[in-house]
């Protein structure tokens, strides 16, 4: 069953640009109205991702990734075609959005896991959990200002894969955490594509993704260049970089 059904998809953005001609207009504002440039992100893109699947988005800096993520999450809206999202969506876009710096690691936890939508008796069963798997129980009681930007991903990371998930929405937030982090968390969206959780997973690290993804999407600037079995989209996309 397909739980992802995207047709036709396209997203535009205007771009303001302001004409200010000499420095005296500019001074006293008297310039000309703001005139607007329409920038396609993404062009006419369609493809579906069947439930219990992960399914890797690739494409170089600016190809629309995000702008897609961000379409299926509802934090934006399409200009034009569309989505069908069968499930429930747990966007993990921005990991540790709302953490508070004064907090201690337990603290952000307890308020993370909140905002995540666990009850109080959830987090406090998985206090431990989390910060084991996050390789963070000396930290407990220090204030999130002092971790590092790969502590407080990890923390993050940690604390969101306690809930229960239908669909996961990845986009590049492991590539901050170290190397020994990253498997332990594509470990667990192993452990989650075997009960049958379906993850899109954003991702430059190529590797990654042909090991993890069964289907992938490669982006060019917006335009869906191709979709199919990962490792034959992998391997266009590296033969079109080698060509440019
Ligand atoms: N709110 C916005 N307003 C205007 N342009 C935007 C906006 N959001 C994204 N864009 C543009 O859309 C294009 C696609 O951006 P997007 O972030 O989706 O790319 P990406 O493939 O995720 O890139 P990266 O690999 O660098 O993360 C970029 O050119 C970007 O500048």
């Amino acid at each position: 069953m397909d739980v992802i059904k995207v047709e036709r998809l396209s997203k535009e953005f205007r771009i303001p640009h302001e004409k200010r001609d000499t420095l005296f207009a500019a001074l006293t504002g008297l310039m000309r109205p703001t005139s607007y440039e329409t920038f396609a992100a993404l062009k006419e893109v369609s493809f579906s991702v069947e439930e219990g699947e992960m399914f890797g988005v690739i494409g170089q800096n600016g190809s629309g990734k995000s702008t897609l993520l961000k379409i299926l999450s509802r934090i934006i809206r399409p200009s034009s075609g569309k989505v069908e999202v069968r499930k429930t969506i747990t966007p993990f876009l921005e990991l540790g959005v709302g953490f508070q710096y004064d907090f201690s690691a337990v603290e952000n936890i307890e308020m993370y896991g909140t905002i995540m939508g666990l009850s109080r008796r959830e987090i406090e069963n998985r206090i431990e959990d989390i910060l084991v798997f996050a390789g963070l129980e000396r930290f407990r009681d220090a204030k999130l200002k002092r971790f590092s930007s790969g502590m407080q991903v990890r923390l993050a990371f940690a604390t969101a894969v306690q809930t229960h998930p239908e669909i996961l929405l990845l986009d590049e937030v492991l590539a901050v955490g170290d190397l020994e982090f990253q498997k332990k968390c594509l470990d667990i969206l192993d452990t989650f594509k075997n009960e049958g959780v379906t993850i899109v997973f954003v991702s430059h690290d190529l590797e990654a993704v042909k090991k993890h993804c069964s289907r992938a999407l490669l982006l060019d600037y917006g335009v869906p260049v191709v979709t199919g079995e990962t490792r034959e989209v992998i391997d266009y996309y590296r033969g079109s970089l080698q060509k440019r």
